[in-house]
């Protein structure tokens, strides 16, 4: 039966070395009942909004053309990244995660930060096996300015087992180490949209 993993089972998973979550500074105030709060990076991604044209799968045509229109800031522990209210950028988890091939999680938002106005990702699943940092996709839906700090908990995993074991995730965003902008131009179907025209 697939179920939520509580945090006695989330520590035996970390304990076994079956779920990798690094570099984990403070396992008792980072895990929950049912979650693992995991913190934010010191990477922002953001669209370098006066250039880019549209976002258009189809014209990207290499793994660069995005790339092209990304602004990348770097945030000192104790400095913070202040995202504007309506403002979008890409960051990342501090840490890096392995996911056991029977285990799946969301990664949600921490109501502290919810009551502040922050959404923390809108694509919330994480595929078993992944490996790799969570890009969040940060958006400011309040009214005033936030101060973001790398290392603060900004988000929480929350953990499902499956019913069977799959391929550990093999896909576009493994193995990444840091915020990533979406490669849906990699997708097969917008490739044959994209073959088709050329
Ligand atoms: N906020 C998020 C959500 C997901 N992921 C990572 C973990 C997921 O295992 C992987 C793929 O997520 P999806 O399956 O939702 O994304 P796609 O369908 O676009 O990718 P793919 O085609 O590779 O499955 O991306 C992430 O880094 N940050």
């Amino acid at each position: 039966m697939a179920n939520v993993l509580g945090s006695n089972e989330i520590k035996n998973m970390l304990d076994r070395g079956d779920l990798i979550v690094t570099p984990l500074l403070d396992l008792n105030r980072q895990i929950g009942r049912a979650s693992l709060d995991v913190r934010l990076g010191q990477d922002f991604v953001l669209f370098r909004k006066g250039q880019i044209p549209v976002m258009d799968v189809k014209r990207a045509f290499d793994n660069t053309a995005w790339v092209d229109y990304y602004d990348h800031i770097r945030t000192d522990y104790g400095q913070p990244f202040i995202l504007h209210p309506g403002q979008f950028v890409l960051s990342s988890t501090l840490e890096f995660l392995r996911l056991p091939r029977n285990v799946m999680a969301y990664v949600i938002g921490r109501s502290s930060w919810g009551r502040a106005g922050l959404v923390i990702a809108t694509a919330t699943f994480v595929d078993p096996g992944f490996q790799g940092v969570i890009t969040l996709e940060l958006v400011n839906e309040g009214e005033v300015p936030l101060s973001l700090y790398p290392g603060t908990r900004i988000a929480q995993l929350v953990f499902h087992r499956l019913d069977g074991e799959v391929q550990a995730y093999k896909g576009k965003y493994a193995f990444d180490t840091k915020a990533t902008a979406s490669k849906a131009y990699e997708d097969e179907e917008v490739l044959r949209l994209t073959r088709r025209e050329n």
